[in-house]
């Protein structure tokens, strides 16, 4: 089995007497992708902000390829490999789609471009985020500004962007979410790729069935926060807990 490269270790945060996120320990492994399943309020999006620091535990622990980064920033934690697919925060607006990714790459290529090579640096740039948008399909709006892109465009974008950076750890929250039937394919393919290309460590929040079904190597469930369940999808899915609380109502009908 390969190696765990993220884990969390009682990881807990509390908003005034409410405890979002309690004590949540869960190890996840290199090449395998786990969906985070759970009810409207269970802390799925908080445990994601806990992990990529947006926001500060009250305790536990994260750890990435064995070091602790529960107290570094985003930025800090982005470098080490840690990539999170925002709901269009990350986006520029008003530069095009190609500028947008080719930012990224730039970015985690650092700024090591002599002066004498800045001009095939540059178009080794564009061709570089060209293959992420071709891959999203998005290369024939390569030069539309991004406020401009649809609201599916702009989340197929979001997962470029998160591909051109190349991290250890993909995390994705609802990334179909708001797309249309033509839309979602695209992204969910994309992801099923990863999955099938790379050694890449993948959480998913999500809610639809279909999708976890198709794409999860394992489910973890939380409820009111806390870890309730945590194996093989037919194994969890079986489960009474599942049964009981999720599949006849929240998971099925959305
Ligand atoms: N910044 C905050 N301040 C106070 N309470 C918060 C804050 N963020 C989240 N919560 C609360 O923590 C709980 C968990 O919320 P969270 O958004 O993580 O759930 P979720 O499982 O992602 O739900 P959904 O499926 O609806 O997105 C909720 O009760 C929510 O109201």
């Amino acid at each position: 089995m390969s190696q765990t490269l993220l884990e969390t270790a009682g990881l807990t945060v509390r908003f005034g007497g409410h405890v979002a996120v309690d004590a949540v320990s869960c190890a996840f492994r290199a090449g395998e992708l786990t969906a985070i399943v759970g009810p409207n309020g269970a802390g799925k999006t908080t445990y994601f902000n806990l992990i990529s620091g947006q926001i500060a535990a009250s305790s536990g622990t994260v750890t990435l390829a064995g070091q602790d980064i529960s107290r570094l920033s985003v930025a800090a934690r982005c470098e080490r490999g840690l990539g999170r697919a925002f709901q269009l925060t990350n986006l520029f607006p008003n530069l095009t789609v190609l500028e947008n990714v080719r930012l990224v790459i730039q970015g985690r290529r650092g700024r090591g471009f002599s002066l004498f090579s800045m001009a095939s640096a540059e178009f080794e740039l564009t061709d570089a985020a060209l293959v992420v948008l071709e891959r999203v399909r998005l290369d024939r709006l390569r030069d539309h500004k991004v406020a401009e892109l649809s609201h599916g465009n702009q989340r197929k974008l979001e997962v470029a962007m998160l591909i051109a950076l190349e991290p250890k750890v993909y995390m994705f929250d609802e990334p179909t979410a708001g797309m249309s039937v033509d839309e979602a394919p695209v992204v969910l393919d994309l992801i099923a790729e990863l999955k099938r290309d790379s050694d890449a460590t993948i959480l998913l929040v999500e809610h639809k069935m279909d999708v976890i079904r198709t794409l999860a190597d394992r489910i973890v469930v939380l409820h009111n926060g806390a870890l309730a369940a945590d194996g093989p999808p037919a194994e969890v899915m079986a489960s009474d807990i599942v049964q009981e609380a999720y599949m006849g109502r929240e998971l099925e009908d959305v």
